[in-house]
């Protein structure tokens, strides 16, 4: 008895020594993470700033940066699986549909149809992703190191109520400016008949994806607010299991 009891208490040690070690391991990548991460976009801030200083327009500025945002906003696919595996707090849900509609926009819209490169739409949600997520890396980070300055928690918490629509409407409009091109060109389109006998119309699919940022922004927008209510002033939020 005496040594079952004994194994049970090496056995829980064991348990709370895994769980700690875990979290340690999980803590340093997590900071080396958003330190690499806040370090992309200050890079990617400076080099829009520099071009546009140097250059006096936004002409070309888009093709000057395109790899390195192309870089850093793919590997925030990683994200998910922190959200997916636990790691953090943070449904996957919100955060699937936040990281895969800016790699649909990079991707899919802006680098694939060179015409609208040189868009003000795009200078708009490049200027404001930028700014959105050297405040929410930092934040990350100085919260990790358990030195978060206020200014950047006010910041990270209050500067999207303004940001967010900023950024939906230049990629509203940057996706609305591509749909001639789009039509013309009919790319990444299958049209009846082929091989494979499927049909698929990019345009189409272009205006699909418009119309789901009526449903799907709102509720990343609340969840924001929420998420405000809940570290700047306190309130405890019960969240709906997702
Ligand atoms: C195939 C095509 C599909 C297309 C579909 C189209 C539809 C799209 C519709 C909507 C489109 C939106 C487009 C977006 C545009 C813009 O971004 S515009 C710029 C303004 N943007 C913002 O302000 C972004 C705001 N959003 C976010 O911050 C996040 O992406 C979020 C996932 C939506 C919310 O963040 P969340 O993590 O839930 O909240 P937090 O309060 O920050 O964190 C919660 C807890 O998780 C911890 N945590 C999260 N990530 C990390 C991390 N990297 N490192 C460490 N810790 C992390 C965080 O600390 C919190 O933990 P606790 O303190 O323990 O609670």
């Amino acid at each position: 008895m005496a040594s079952s009891e004994e194994d049970g208490s090496v056995e829980e040690k064991e348990n709370n020594n895994k769980k700690r070690s875990k979290s340690a391991f999980v803590t340093a990548w997590l900071t080396f993470y958003n330190i690499a991460m806040t370090a992309g976009w200050l890079v990617l801030a400076i080099a829009m700033l520099r071009f546009y200083l140097q250059r006096g327009t936004h002409i070309g500025l888009y093709r000057s940066i395109s790899r390195t945002l192309k870089f850093f906003q793919t590997v925030a696919l990683v994200e998910v699986i922190h959200c997916a595996v636990g790691m953090v707090r943070t449904s996957v849900i919100v955060t699937g549909v936040q990281v895969c509609s800016r790699i649909f926009m990079v991707w899919f819209v802006t680098n694939s149809i060179k015409q609208i490169q040189n868009e003000e739409s795009v200078v708009l949600f490049l200027v404001v992703w930028t700014v959105t997520e050297i405040t929410r890396y930092s934040f990350y980070t100085f919260n990790l190191l358990k030195h978060l300055p206020y200014f950047i928690k006010w910041a990270r918490y209050n500067m999207f109520i303004v940001m967010y629509p900023l950024g939906v409407a230049g990629e509203l409009m940057t996706i609305y400016t591509a749909l001639p091109y789009v039509r013309r060109s009919g790319m990444f389109s299958m049209r009846l008949p082929n091989k494979y006998n499927v049909s698929f119309d990019y345009y189409i699919f272009l205006i699909i994806v418009m119309l789901s940022y009526i449903p799907l922004f709102p509720q990343l927008y609340f969840h924001m607010l929420r998420q405000r209510r809940k570290v700047l002033h306190g309130e405890v939020i019960v969240e709906k299991d997702e």
